[in-house]
């Protein structure tokens, strides 16, 4: 039954800030000493709606905290310790949004063969400046799988916890994770580099951002956190939230041993905007190389921008056409926005149809979708307006809408 998956929809962009803030721990109240990493000795309350427990798929008993007034709930740790042939997963999540959790493809099917197994694509090794990152072991070509893994942790976003409190529920999250799993995430890079804080610390560099049950979670994918970023990177990522995976394809050919990239902010926000997002976030500045040329970037997405506008103009006056179109998915090209050809795609496909070259629309209707299907999935509400198209072109109302 997949009803219960609609409710699990993981976002569509991109690493989200944790709100994390070193001074909370100073002005916690929390004794240090309640922060031993052992699993088997938690002395918070267990969930009290104690005769579900056995029912799910969990391993353990839930762990959960005090009532959140600003949630209207606990928040419990749920660990499945089977989960993927052995891999283990916990959450750190109401008791309601458990449920939905559990009741997924990806808690109640063995998950695919090709999911938390080594595609044979990517090693990892220490860059100058940036820490570990991912690299390609061998030539990669367009829409190559390099990752799909599933997250070791995911986590509700709050605000109510203290930062060691919220610390202690991760932890004991962690530590009900099989040990090799547990060993990758404790690996991983962070920003602050306070152990006190170590697990929020690691969130804080490798978080993605999901939709669960109708709130904001974050998930780390341990094996994809190596990937870094860049402004025009040369993979992008899809969340599959109904077998809870992240997936890694190459938008452009990727040769022997060069860096895997992905983009943790919109590549389509100018310079500014996106090294504010870089350093918040991940305590970072860009140095990709249209960071470096930012005057010329800035100016090329504006002009992208401006033809978007026009393209996007359905008056009798307007100056869209197809050489416009094609002009500016020729600019995404330019600069490295291959992954993010969604919207060029799909400008094209309207400015054909809109003259009758209904051949031309449906060729790049279906351009968009694998476009979308690359970067958001195939769950996204834009997989629907080129369906709509694809049916039947002429009858679309795009159809000769510029050329009568
Ligand atoms: C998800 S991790 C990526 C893997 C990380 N380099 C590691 O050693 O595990 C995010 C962190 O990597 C570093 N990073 C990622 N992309 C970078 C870039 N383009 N330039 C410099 N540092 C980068 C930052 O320190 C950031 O907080």
């Amino acid at each position: 039954d997949w009803s219960s998956a609609s409710a699990i929809r993981l976002s569509r962009q991109c690493w989200r800030e944790w709100p994390l803030f070193s001074a909370d721990i100073q002005s916690s109240s929390d004794g240090l000493t309640e922060l031993v990493f052992d699993g088997s000795q938690h002395s918070s309350s267990r969930f009290d709606g104690g005769s579900s427990i056995n029912s799910g798929p969990w391993t353990y008993a839930p762990v959960c905290t005090r009532l959140l007034e600003s949630l209207g709930s606990q928040l419990c740790v749920y660990t499945n310790r089977s989960f993927s042939n052995g891999r283990g997963i916990s959450i750190f999540t109401t008791p309601r949004i458990a449920k939905e959790f559990a009741a997924l493809p990806a808690f109640q099917h063995p998950q695919a063969q090709d999911i938390n197994t080594f595609s044979g694509a990517w090693y990892t090794r220490e860059l100058p400046g940036k820490g570990m990152g991912m690299m390609a072991k061998k030539q990669l070509n367009f829409g190559d799988r390099v990752t799909a893994y599933t997250p070791a942790l995911i986590a509700h976003l709050e605000q109510e916890l203290s930062t060691l409190e919220r610390e202690k529920y991760f932890r004991i999250a962690i530590s009900q994770l099989p040990r090799p799993l547990q060993d990758r995430f404790l690996k991983l890079a962070t920003v602050y580099g306070d152990p006190r804080i170590k697990v929020q610390d690691v969130v804080k560099a490798n978080t993605f951002q999901l939709h669960a049950g109708g709130q904001d979670h974050l998930a780390v994918f341990p094996e994809t956190a190596r990937l870094n970023h860049a402004c025009a990177p040369n993979a992008q990522y899809v969340l599959d939230p109904v077998h809870l995976t992240h997936t890694v394809a190459a938008t452009r050919p990727i040769e022997p041993d060069e860096e895997i990239t992905i983009s943790y902010t919109s590549p389509l926000e100018p310079t500014d905007m996106r090294q504010r997002h870089l350093s918040d976030g991940f305590h970072f500045t860009c140095s990709c190389p249209r960071c470096i040329a930012r005057d010329k970037s800035d100016a090329t997405l504006q002009r992208m921008m401006d033809m978007q506008k026009v393209l996007n103009d359905w008056q009798p006056t307007s100056m869209a056409s197809p050489k416009l179109a094609e002009k500016m998915l020729q600019l995404y090209r330019d600069e490295g926005l291959e992954g993010f050809l969604d919207i060029p795609y799909g400008f094209a496909a309207l400015a054909y149809n809109a003259v009758g070259d209904s051949n031309k629309a449906e060729k790049y209707a279906k351009a968009a979708q694998e476009a979308i299907l690359m970067k958001d999935g195939p769950w996204t509400a834009n997989m629907q307006i080129w369906n709509e198209m694809l049916e039947n072109p002429k009858r679309h109302w795009s159809f000769r809408a510029r050329s009568r």
